[in-house]
């Protein structure tokens, strides 16, 4: 599986590759081969670097520290306007710090615990109430702060005792004004910060009451907005959006030009199983769908991989340098991706591997909805969560329950888009495409029937998605596995991705996926400063002097 990355192809380079696995792989990587079992604490949990990255960058060392430091970030008690778990729709904070004069009246929301979530600025609405009278203004990404900077909002120069505040702020002060600073709100996507009570009026103090309240279209408790079987919660221990805005869809959907039809008509019958009934596990013959798996079904009953199926997946994936006939591309003249890019751009392709896929029984097949051949498209059953993952990754996804080996997690779902309009969307968006990533259609990219469209289809989960878009990358040693599932159709052009875990995973434990990425690329060690904390991390070599 291929995966594109702020604008460049992070194809696999089995070379490349091959020279990292001498340098950081073990012998054998796949702790499912290493009896089933979850594998040691990696280093990077002691890793110093690491370490740091996970407290919170102290604000005395940010030489941009104002005059007046919000040291006492906390969640509001006031909870009249949360649910439970500390977390609504509405999210509440609170902080308040008094300082000595009005001309220090410069406050700054210090990069602290909950709010060092490092996240791309939408906008801030600020508003401002005092004795009544709000003023309020709201700023859009490119004024307001990113991580490195500080944005300073200059209030209109009034007597805080006597005028309130009035007319609302500008951006850009003068020097008599006093300035509200506005610092390191990256994280505040689309977050609005309200601002009541600005000025207590006191003779030699100024004190602030500042409530930050989060405008999510995302209900914490369920942020798939009832699109999955069951809840998907935001972890009642962060606060904060899940930015930037998203969609959530349980199911991929067309965004323009791919060229994705299912009509019963178009599935052979040699290829779905019309005569079954019941369950297809049950059968004493199997049934015509599971050919693709030679003759046997991929899932057990308990709806989980076999392990004959997970060990082939996991050696397709992990052991690439063993077997290194199972790539396609050899040259770029043969790759329809490289080919697609031919004009602007020549680049030896690196390669795509030839995936195993699973055939799930559908409609035109005679079984039940209940038929333990019918995995994926039942959709999420296990209890996830979506939280704040360590060590600076963002949000990630953990399990609320033991999950055995090979364990349908989730599918990744988002926009279906031709390669040429995710080249697109590339190209008109500075910066876009850097999280989520978009995912390249392409486990049997050079098959004759596949791209009879002449173009690759990928899947991009920016805009619409589902859980999938925060599961986190890690080094070779992740515990999930991505496989290919033909559902409507045994057209390879088009196929579901669906996410199983490669061992036994704990509860709460971080689920992660190794995105492939090409860290000899500079491009991409440029996009992506991993911090997996695999012990087995491919970026390793460049982490500790690229990551701040
Ligand atoms: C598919 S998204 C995963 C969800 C993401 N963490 C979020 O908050 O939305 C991929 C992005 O997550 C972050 N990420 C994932 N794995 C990471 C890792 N091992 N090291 C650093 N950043 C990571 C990067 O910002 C990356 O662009």
């Amino acid at each position: 599986m291929s995966l594109t990355i702020s604008g460049w192809n992070l194809l696999r380079d089995k070379q490349k590759c091959f020279s990292q696995h001498k340098r950081g792989k073990p012998e054998n990587l796949s702790p499912f081969i290493e009896n089933n079992s979850k594998p040691q604490l990696c280093a990077t949990s002691l890793d110093p670097c690491l370490a740091k990255e996970n407290g919170s960058t102290s604000v005395e060392e940010n030489p941009a520290a104002l005059n007046l430091i919000m040291e006492n970030y906390s969640s509001s008690s006031d909870t009249s306007e949360s649910d439970t778990a500390g977390l609504s729709n509405t999210d509440k904070l609170a902080v308040s710090k008094e300082c000595s004069t009005v001309a220090e009246n410069k406050l700054r929301i210090s990069k602290d615990k909950e709010f060092s979530h490092e996240r791309e600025l939408k906008q801030i609405n600020l508003k401002i109430e005092y004795q009544g009278e709000r003023s309020c203004q709201v700023f859009d990404r490119r004024e307001a702060s990113c991580a490195t900077e500080s944005k300073n909002l200059s209030l209109p120069s009034v007597d805080p005792i006597t005028d309130g505040v009035k007319g609302g702020l500008v951006a850009d002060g003068t020097a008599q004004q006093d300035t509200l600073s506005i610092c390191e709100l990256d994280c505040l996507n689309g977050v609005r910060v309200k601002q009541d009570h600005l000025w207590v009026p006191k003779k030699k103090g100024i004190s602030f009451d500042l409530d930050v309240e989060s405008t999510s279209r995302h209900n914490p408790l369920d942020i798939s907005r009832g699109e999955e079987n069951i809840p998907i919660p935001l972890a009642g221990d962060v606060v904060g959006n899940l930015s930037p805005e998203f969609y959530y869809t349980s199911k991929c959907v067309i965004y323009q030009n791919a060229p994705v039809t299912f009509s019963l008509a178009k599935v052979p019958e040699d290829e779905c199983c019309s005569s079954c009934f019941g369950d297809c596990l049950n059968s004493p013959i199997a049934c015509a769908c599971s050919k693709e798996t030679g003759g046997e079904y991929a899932y057990n009953a308990d709806g989980c991989l076999h392990d004959w199926f997970l060990r082939k997946a996991i050696k397709e994936k992990i052991r690439w340098d063993v077997y290194p006939r199972d790539y396609y591309c050899p040259s770029m003249s043969s790759c329809p991706i490289e080919r697609l890019k031919y004009v602007r751009k020549i680049e030896s392709c690196k390669g795509h591997l030839l995936r195993k896929f699973v055939k799930e029984c559908w409609r035109k097949c005679g079984c039940d909805k209940r038929c333990g051949n019918r995995v994926v498209q039942r959709g999420i059953s296990r209890r996830l969560e979506v939280f704040w993952a360590p060590h600076g990754k963002g949000w990630g996804v953990r399990t609320l329950e033991n999950l055995p080996a090979g364990a349908f997690v989730c599918e990744y779902v988002g926009e279906i888009l031709t390669h040429e309009e995710l080249e697109g969307r590339k190209m008109s968006k500075s910066g876009y495409l850097k999280q989520p990533f978009p995912l390249l259609l392409d486990a049997d990219l050079c098959s004759d029937h596949v791209l009879k469209n002449g173009e690759p289809l990928c899947l991009d989960s920016t805009h619409y998605g589902n859980i999938a878009r925060f599961i986190n990358h890690r080094c070779y040693d992740a515990n999930v596995l991505d496989i290919p599932i033909l559902i409507e159709s045994t057209d390879r052009h088009y196929y579901h991705v669906a996410y199983f875990t490669n061992r036994v995973v704990e509860v709460r434990e971080e689920l992660t996926w190794d995105y492939e990425i090409d860290f000899d690329d500079k491009h991409s060690l440029k996009a992506f400063q991993c911090r997996c904390g695999s012990r087995f991390c491919r970026g390793r070599d460049y982490k500790l002097s690229e990551i701040s």
